[in-house]
């Protein structure tokens, strides 16, 4: 059975430089935008072989809380990323933390499980070498953040620094592959095929039952932050063109 991972977060915040780095060890400028893959993967790990499944979803944000809860039940483990030039990068990884937790928490009172104590997801920062860009300074409620979620934070460059990305990757695979057997039963047994899923990238496909009062606080606060964070990010790259 493949371990599951899937990656998240604002539009352009690093998702496939990361993956690309971690998966051929370059890095490239320019890559496909705007359609989710599914990277199959055999990791090798302290001598053994793991197959792993990895999904690299795109607009995380616009495709809204459905669209992405029913990636995120898909998954064993999660990597969050955000980009360390941006200013609202800590409140909109809560929401997609928040939204794993509720999700996770969900699949485990509809399988009669207890819910676990911490949530397989690492949260990264992306682009350090970027940071004479306006430093976000975000790390402090990112590591408060990682703390109240209990997942592992790093910050790292998928430009410049191979070495922590491939340390990312192989611990999450490896934390999937050791919780793989207590938790499958929390996951939803299948995605669409690759051409599928491009196709139903806004659609909103079957997903966990969630309860009402989960659904309309989150659901009420991703809207108005995908929006501002949209925004800024545009604002921002004018800034760094008109410079
Ligand atoms: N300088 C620098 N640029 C980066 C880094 N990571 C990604 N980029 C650049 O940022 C842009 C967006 O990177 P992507 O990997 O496509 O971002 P994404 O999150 O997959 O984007 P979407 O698929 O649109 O959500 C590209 O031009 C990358 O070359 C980094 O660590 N440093």
């Amino acid at each position: 059975m493949p371990v599951r991972l899937v990656i998240a977060g604002p539009d352009g915040c690093g998702k496939t430089a990361l993956l690309v780095r971690y998966l051929s060890k370059r890095f490239i400028e320019t890559y496909q935008s705007g359609i989710d893959i599914l990277y199959r993967h055999r990791a090798v790990l302290q001598d053994s072989t793991i197959d792993v499944e990895i999904l690299d979803t795109s607009s995380c944000e616009r495709r809204g809380f459905n669209g992405l809860s029913a990636c995120l039940s898909w998954a064993d483990s999660f990597l969050f990323v955000y980009d360390v030039t941006l200013l609202d990068s800590a409140p909109r990884a809560r929401l997609f933390l928040e939204l794993a937790r509720t999700v996770r928490d969900n699949a485990a009172i509809s399988a009669g499980s207890a819910k676990e104590r911490r949530l397989p997801a690492v949260l990264v920062g992306n682009k350090t070498d970027l940071a004479y860009c306006g430093h976000g300074n975000n790390k402090a409620e990112m590591e408060i953040l990682s703390s109240q979620f209990r997942c592992r934070h790093f910050v790292t460059s998928a430009a410049e620094d191979p070495k922590i990305i491939d340390l990312i990757f192989t611990g999450l695979i490896a934390e999937g592959h050791l919780s793989i057997g207590q938790s499958h039963s929390l996951r939803k047994a299948s995605l669409p095929g690759r051409g599928q899923l491009q196709q139903q990238r806004h659609s909103r496909p079957s997903m966990l039952a969630l309860r009402e009062e989960d659904l309309m606080s989150l659901e009420s606060r991703w809207l108005p932050a995908t929006t501002s964070g949209a925004k800024k990010r545009e604002q921002q790259q004018e800034q760094q063109a008109d410079g």
